[in-house]
């Protein structure tokens, strides 16, 4: 049995702009999704995941088509719960399979999800569950993978689940932890201070593909939406150059920037504005969606407890959090006891 985790992320900056080749600087955040994989004697995916409704819920199978959860729950959920973890587990056996010319494509595995991310909330939670599955898979197998290796295979798996509308930014991220940088295929990690990072949350969640061919749309139909996207390209490279001179006032003007873009481009929400608001006024230094955006979190700089405090007694939002950069990215861990482990 093996236990991986690895991280989810907030974005300083450059959300949307990265899926067309503008750079983007994602943060990993202290809350982390932790996959344990078992090596079964048969075929079959049996898939256990907690935190996927009020009880969770497991499901066996061994292609898609054939699931049979344990609870009632409608079939969309489950296939969207199990496109990330079946992408995730074949890209582990393609990695098994390169480097020890095995041929392990009939391997079965049982794999049981727990995560602190919530889920299609900005926070990159299938990034994170994509990029720990594929290091628990591997190494379960014997296979020890670089965290550059396991972030392309993530990458691979959520373009390929997302169809096309992935940037490498969320899985690079996950994988190396800290503060990185991406833009098309050249991810690295920079240097970044500890950052005040607070979090708010509306308890909703955006639809990542369909937010993204909504700006896809507003720039191909539109010179300034495509003028939009290249300035939040410009925002990136200034803020760059914030985080290296640790100029918090300025990250977080430029964050405030940022967010005024991504607004005009459509995908925030009352919600997300509201909080986005109430973390100004109580003097953030800036305060921005992050991710995919339409509902699920923003992103605040404060040192203070005062942007959390004002952020909880606002209307809409469900949480609020001070979030710790993690400067750790994909790691193993200890395997739940097995207590935990019961019905998976
Ligand atoms: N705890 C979990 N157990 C199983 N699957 C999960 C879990 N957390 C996330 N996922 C998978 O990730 C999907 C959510 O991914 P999505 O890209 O929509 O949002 P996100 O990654 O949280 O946010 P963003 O991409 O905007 O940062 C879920 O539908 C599910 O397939
Ligand atoms: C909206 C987006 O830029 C970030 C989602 O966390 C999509 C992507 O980069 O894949
Ligand atoms: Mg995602």
């Amino acid at each position: 049995m093996t236990t991986s985790s690895a991280p989810g992320k907030v974005y300083l900056f450059g959300e949307h702009a990265v899926v067309y080749g503008e750079p983007a600087v994602p943060c990993a955040i202290e809350r982390r999704a932790r996959v344990t994989a078992e090596r079964r004697d048969d075929e079959l995916l049996r898939v256990h995941a907690d935190d996927l409704s009020l009880d969770g819920f497991t499901v066996e199978y061994s292609g898609s088509s054939e699931s049979k959860p344990d609870v009632a729950v409608s079939e969309s959920l489950i296939d969207a719960a199990m496109g990330y973890v079946d992408a995730a587990v074949e890209q582990a056996r393609e990695a098994v399979a390169e480097e020890r010319g095995e041929d392990v494509s009939e391997v079965g595995f049982d794999i049981t999800i727990e995560s602190d991310i919530p889920l299609g909330a900005g926070l990159g939670s299938s990034a994170a569950v994509t990029v720990a599955g594929i290091d628990a898979a591997t190494r379960e197998l014997g296979v020890e993978l670089s965290p550059e290796t396991v972030a392309d295979r993530a990458f691979q798996a959520e373009y390929e689940v997302q169809s096309g509308e992935a940037s490498r930014a969320d899985t690079f991220c996950s994988a190396m932890g800290g503060a990185v940088r991406v833009e098309g295929d050249d991810c690295r990690r920079i240097e970044a201070p500890d950052l005040p990072i607070v979090v708010g949350f509306d308890g909703g969640a955006g639809d990542t593909g369909a937010l993204v061919a909504g700006v896809r749309q507003l720039r191909e139909e539109y010179d300034f939406a495509a003028d939009t996207i290249e300035a939040i390209g410009d925002i990136v490279r200034e803020g760059e150059q914030a985080l290296a001179e640790g100029d918090i006032a300025e990250l977080g003007r430029l964050m405030d920037f940022n967010h005024g873009l991504l607004e005009a481009l459509g995908v925030s929400s009352r919600s997300l504005d509201r909080m986005v608001w109430a973390a100004r006024d109580a003097g953030a230094e800036g305060a921005k969606l992050t991710g995919a955006g339409g509902g699920g979190c923003v992103v605040a700089l404060d040192e203070t407890d005062e942007t959390s405090t004002a952020l909880r007694f606002t209307p809409g939002c469900e949480e609020a959090f001070r979030a710790e950069l993690d400067r750790d990215g994909v790691r193993v861990e200890q395997p739940p006891s097995d207590d935990r482990m019961e019905g998976a």
